[in-house]
């Protein structure tokens, strides 16, 4: 085993977000927990992405938050980068010399549904008719659109904390919106998640590709981090993101897609995944479920899947969306 040398820091990349900053900690903490007298150094990064205020598909898609980071992890400037895995591209490869050296235990993967703060609505069901709530992601629209097509889906952006503000009318007064809809994990990380009502179950809307997961990234060659990190890599985690993963990669699909993804192993030990594409507007929808892979080919599932979504005309609904 490769010990992590003595008086060498850890400086660890983050972008300055309350999310990312707990996450970050988090990371931390696990890491002197493992090897307790290691220095830890948090980096601010803030990404072009943070700065921009206007739609993200404009600016090249949500791979902006990690693209930076990679870069200085890259030149040497940074050791780690703690990625939401939702968040890294599935349409390229990963940087070059970059690997993924862990991923964390699974969080939370479930959509949630917030209302304004003093509001007495509890569920999507209580909304009334062209009520408008507020998501960015084109896959969360499609989903609430074929639960409740009258609804009027807004897009909404910036830091979880700050769409919250918005919500809640103290910030962009004038935009008056009803209801917002945004990942658990992500709230009870910002330990928020009182504020949450109805959470979605993943039949009700299934999640994006990598909900709920941390990957650890470093440099391929750097042996003492990647010895580290190991050591908190959540094999099942693993398992079930690479299958997840590999089928997003199979659909091609760019940064806007609305493209669902969810592994699970079941009871029985065989993994099973399903996949949706939607069209923007919700109204055209693909899917697949498969419930007999292996844990040790977990590949060979998404590879499965993503051609049975392709046979049935993914393909086509992905790029008539705008990219
Ligand atoms: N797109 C931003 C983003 N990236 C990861 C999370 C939450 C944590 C996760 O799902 O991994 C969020 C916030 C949200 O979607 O509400």
């Amino acid at each position: 085993m490769i010990t992590f040398p003595a008086g060498r820091s850890l400086r660890i990349g983050t972008r300055s977000s309350p999310m990312a900053l707990t996450q970050a900690h988090t990371v931390a903490d696990l890491l002197r927990k493992e090897q307790p007298n290691l220095q830890v150094e948090l980096v601010d990064v803030t990404t072009e992405a943070d700065r921009w205020q206007g739609d993200l598909s404009q600016l090249g898609g949500k791979g902006l938050f990690v693209k930076q980071i990679d870069v200085m992890l890259q030149r040497g400037e940074v050791d780690l980068a703690v990625h939401c895995m939702k968040d890294v591209p599935g349409d390229t490869p990963l940087p070059e010399g970059l690997v993924f050296a862990a991923h964390l235990p699974r969080d939370d993967v479930r959509d949630v549904l917030l209302f304004p703060e003093g509001s007495t609505l509890r569920t999507l069901a209580d909304l009334p008719p062209g009520a408008t709530v507020a998501t960015s992601a084109v896959r969360r629209k499609a989903q609430v659109r074929r639960m409740r097509p009258d609804l009027d889906v807004v897009r909404v952006r910036g830091a979880v904390g700050s769409r919250i503000d918005k919500l809640d009318g103290k910030k962009d007064a004038g935009a008056r919106l009803d209801a917002m809809i945004l990942a658990t994990s992500g709230l009870v990380r910002l330990e928020m998640s009182h504020r949450g009502r109805q959470i979605f179950t993943v039949d009700e809307m299934l999640p994006a590709v990598g909900a709920g997961v941390l990957g650890l990234e470093c440099r391929h060659d750097d042996e003492p981090v990647i010895g580290l990190l190991s050591r908190l890599n959540h094999q099942r985690t693993m398992t079930e993101l690479t299958a997840e993963r590999v089928m997003l990669h199979d659909l091609r699909g760019h940064c806007n897609s609305p493209i669902a993804g969810h592994c699970v192993t079941e009871p029985d030990g065989r993994l099973g995944l399903r996949g949706m594409v939607f069209s923007a507007d919700g109204t055209t929808l693909v899917q697949a479920h498969l419930r007999d892979g292996s844990t040790d080919d977990p590949a060979a599932l998404g590879a499965r899947v993503a051609a049975e979504l392709l046979r049935q005309g993914a393909r086509e609904i992905i790029e008539a969306i705008p990219h």
